[in-house]
């Protein structure tokens, strides 16, 4: 348990929190307003020598939407294998019950109806979003969804917080597509 623990937990947080990272470098604007949020949280510490606490993640409201769309974007290409429950029909294809089928994230993920202009990185759109039920899967649904879905996002928050605060970074080959960002090669810069 304690291996597939640490196999399933350590990969998809790479993942997140690298395509965070990519496109926040590859979209200033959203980058300064990360970075100010996260400026704002050192600033309001009574100490200089007060490390980030839960209360401070609590309140990161613009680094959730990050977090969101780079999940939203990460997962896309997620595949889930279930067993139909009952007989289904869905678009005019019938689903016999006991059949086993999979589920592909990106007719959510990306569906135009819930996600305007989806392919589009863009964390403000969490703003006011109101998502329908089963239109954002990154961890999964139902007795299988992932255990470990409130520590990823607490992960991915501190990668991206002393990121923010510390580091950008720079393509070495601009010519690789950024997403999924495997491909990618980037040289760390402390700021
Ligand atoms: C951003 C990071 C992560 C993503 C996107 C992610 C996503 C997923 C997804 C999609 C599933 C399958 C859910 C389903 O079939 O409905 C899953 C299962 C699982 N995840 Fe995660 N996960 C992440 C991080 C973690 C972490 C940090 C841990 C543990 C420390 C973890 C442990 C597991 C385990 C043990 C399962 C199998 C659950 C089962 O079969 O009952 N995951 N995850």
């Amino acid at each position: 348990m304690l291996v597939s623990y640490t196999f399933a937990g350590f990969e998809p947080v790479g993942l997140v929190a690298s395509t965070a990272i990519m496109y926040l470098e590859k979209h200033p604007h959203f980058l300064d307003k990360a970075k100010v949020e996260q400026e704002d949280i050192v600033k309001r510490r009574s100490s200089p020598n007060e490390g980030l606490n839960f209360h401070e993640i609590k309140d990161m409201k613009y680094l959730s939407n990050v977090i969101n769309e780079s999940l939203r974007i990460a997962t896309a290409k997620t595949i889930f294998f279930r067993e139909a429950r009952n007989t289904i029909n869905i678009n005019g294809y019938t689903i016999p019950k006991g059949w086993k089928f999979l589920s592909f994230s990106w007719n959510y993920h990306m569906d135009p109806r819930t996600y305007v202009r989806p392919k589009e990185f863009n964390p403000s759109r969490w703003d006011d979003l109101k998502t329908k039920p089963a239109s954002f899967l990154p961890f999964g649904v139902g007795p299988k969804m992932c255990p470990g879905a409130n520590l990823a996002r607490l992960e991915v928050s501190v990668i991206l917080h002393y990121f923010l605060l510390n580091y950008r970074v720079e393509q070495v080959n601009p010519e690789s597509k950024i997403e999924p960002p495997r491909n990618c090669l980037v040289k760390f810069k402390k700021i």
